[in-house]
């Protein structure tokens, strides 16, 4: 309730005056039927004092002194300060909570604009903040309420999602933080509810702007809903019949949308909702309805509003296209965040715009040094498991880190005689250097060993084992499959050595660092140098060495 609205009359208490057993009725189907999930749950009632939230609120006083209902919610009102009598509604509100034993808070929203919509969402928000983890917020939508959502839905052009109307329960999270809206009265009448609220003398407020018609809704109540009900009196309940059978159908639909998402999805290259990926071969062996569904599903994970239907056909039509250009970017402003929606080679990517930004900063210069790798790869199996961590990039949002196997690395290197691995001496590549060489004093471990991450310049040359020669620029990134927006984020792993002389470490002299490994934020390949034992029919004997892992930081809003 947000405009100008008559102040009641007098507050009588209410606990002991005859109850409406249709609406006693209706309130108490749907507590058996979420009877489980409000299982030990604090129950809030959001009442803007208006005749609907106000009824609701008196019944449950009246249902909970009778012992018919196991508790008793503690109202909310919210105050959005969009006239100057509002605080009097408010403090009127607390007034009446007060005359009846109900815990009541008022609430201040901070409205940005001055449309309905814009109130709803600063109360919802102004509400969650107080809701604890898993607590239920009733709300009084009632059956007339159910059938104008269904029609306004209707004009707009809703699916069968947004014909399912208002949910009696439905889970939200925000923030970390989840809890339910309760709709107990989505099959009570609005007329019960008014002679209810007459029959109690309820000192509700009364909203004007409720019968102005001059908002989509308020011209659906009073213009077409009596005009509907001179062809079926009974359109209200026909109405919220349909709803039901197209919920049934939408969760037909969703659970087939889960089971075809968990297919297509590629889920070692998912991060949160920072990133999300799509075989498209896979997509492309289901029928185009079904593609469409499931698009329409993966784009709204970690979104609390779907997509348009504009957007699901345009990545659809983005999925099915064969051509390499691979330029098309299309952009997605959701709820929570914005994304941009990416097609590169077989794959389809939702990227978050906090994860693109994070992709172009920057990537420092990092070092770690081996006093002696055999120590490092002691045979104990718990050392084993200890890897090198590197953080190569991060803010507040991701982390991305290396994760390098010292075991695996002594492997790679040629020395690691503690090593259970399948290679021999036999195949270290022939050692033509002379003694005292890079190559050698790391098959021998002798000093330390210092491995630096650095990014990858694009005209620098590398050459991956399963690579015939060396690369750079455009085409590696293409040999490797790297998609444009990861390619500044790519870091050369090197090796170098120093030898002890008269007990300090010294680098060798003209042993340059040797690149062994590229790393992306999701792949690891081991580079091709005359150092290493491995041979390129033999690279996946090494897929262990390293790999990046990046983590989302979940940031918390403070309560
Ligand atoms: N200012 C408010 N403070 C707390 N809850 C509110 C407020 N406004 C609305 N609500 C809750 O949201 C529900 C739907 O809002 P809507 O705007 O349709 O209700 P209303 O017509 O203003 O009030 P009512 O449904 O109480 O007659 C209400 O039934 C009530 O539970």
């Amino acid at each position: 309730m947000t405009s100008s609205a008559i102040i009641p009359s007098p507050i009588k208490p209410i606990a002991t005056l005859p109850i409406d057993e249709g609406l006693a009725q209706a309130l108490l189907s749907s507590l058996t039927e979420y009877g489980a999930q409000l299982h030990g749950r604090r129950v809030w009632l959001a009442c803007s004092g208006g005749r609907d939230s106000l009824a609701l609120a008196a019944l449950c006083v009246q249902l909970y002194h009778h012992g018919r209902l196991p508790f008793l919610p503690q109202l909310l009102h919210v105050d959005h300060g969009l006239q100057a009598d509002s605080s009097v509604w408010a403090q009127h509100v607390a007034r009446w909570a007060t005359a009846q034993n109900l815990p009541c808070q008022i609430l201040r929203a901070q409205v940005k604009g001055q449309d309905e919509q814009a109130a709803r969402h600063a109360r919802y928000e102004v509400m969650r903040a107080v809701l604890n983890t898993d607590d239920v917020l009733m709300l009084a939508h009632h059956a007339d309420d159910q059938a104008e959502t269904i029609l306004m839905r209707l004009i707009q052009g809703a699916g069968v999602n947004g014909l399912s109307g208002m949910q009696p329960w439905r889970t939200q999270t925000q923030g970390g933080r989840r809890n339910a809206l309760w709709r107990p009265w989505l099959t009570a009448k609005r007329s019960k509810i008014s002679r209810y609220a007459q029959r109690l003398q309820l000192p509700y407020i009364d909203d004007p702007t409720n019968e102005a018609g001059d908002n989509v809704r308020s011209g659906l109540r009073r213009d077409i809903m009596p005009v509907l009900a001179t062809y079926n009196p009974n359109v209200i309940d026909n109405i919220a019949r349909s709803a039901q059978l197209l919920s049934d159908a939408q969760s037909i639909i969703n659970d087939q949308a889960i089971e075809d998402l968990q297919r297509v999805a590629v889920s070692d290259l998912q991060l949160a909702s920072a990133q999300r990926v799509l075989n498209i071969a896979v997509l492309n062996t289901l029928s185009s309805y079904r593609q469409r569904q499931l698009l329409h599903h993966w784009l709204t994970q970690d979104e609390p509003l779907p997509p348009t239907k504009q957007l699901v056909d345009e990545v659809f039509g983005l999925s099915r296209r064969q051509d390499s250009n691979h330029q098309t970017a299309l952009f997605w402003q959701a709820s929570l965040q914005s994304y941009v929606i990416r097609r590169y080679r077989q794959r389809l990517y939702r990227i978050s715009s906090d994860w693109l930004d994070w992709l172009t900063l920057p990537l420092g210069k990092v070092e770690h040094v081996i006093s002696d790798l055999t120590d490092e790869v002691a045979s104990t199996p718990a050392i084993r498991q200890q890897p090198i961590l590197m953080t190569l990039r991060s803010d507040t949002h991701f982390v991305w880190q290396a994760k390098i196997w010292p075991h695996a690395l002594a492997t790679l290197l040629g020395g690691d005689r503690s090593s259970s691995a399948t290679f021999s001496k036999d195949m270290l590549i022939k050692d033509t250097l002379s003694k005292g060489t890079l190559r050698d004093k790391l098959a021998n471990h002798q000093g330390t060993i210092r491995l630096s991450f650095a990014p990858l310049a694009r005209q620098q040359r590398v050459r991956t084992v399963s690579m015939p020669r060396p690369q750079a620029g455009k085409k590696l990134y293409q040999t490797l499959g790297i998609p444009v927006w990861l390619r500044e984020s790519l870091v050369i792993v090197s090796v170098d050595c120093r030898h002890s002389k008269d007990g300090q470490d010294d680098l060798i002299e003209n042993a340059a660092a040797v690149p062994i490994l590229l790393l992306s934020p999701f792949d690891c390949w081991i580079l091709h140098t005359d150092i290493m034992r491995v041979e390129s029919n033999h690279p996946a004997a090494f897929d262990e060495i390293a790999e990046g892992v990046v983590s989302q930081i979940m940031i918390q809003k403070a309560r």
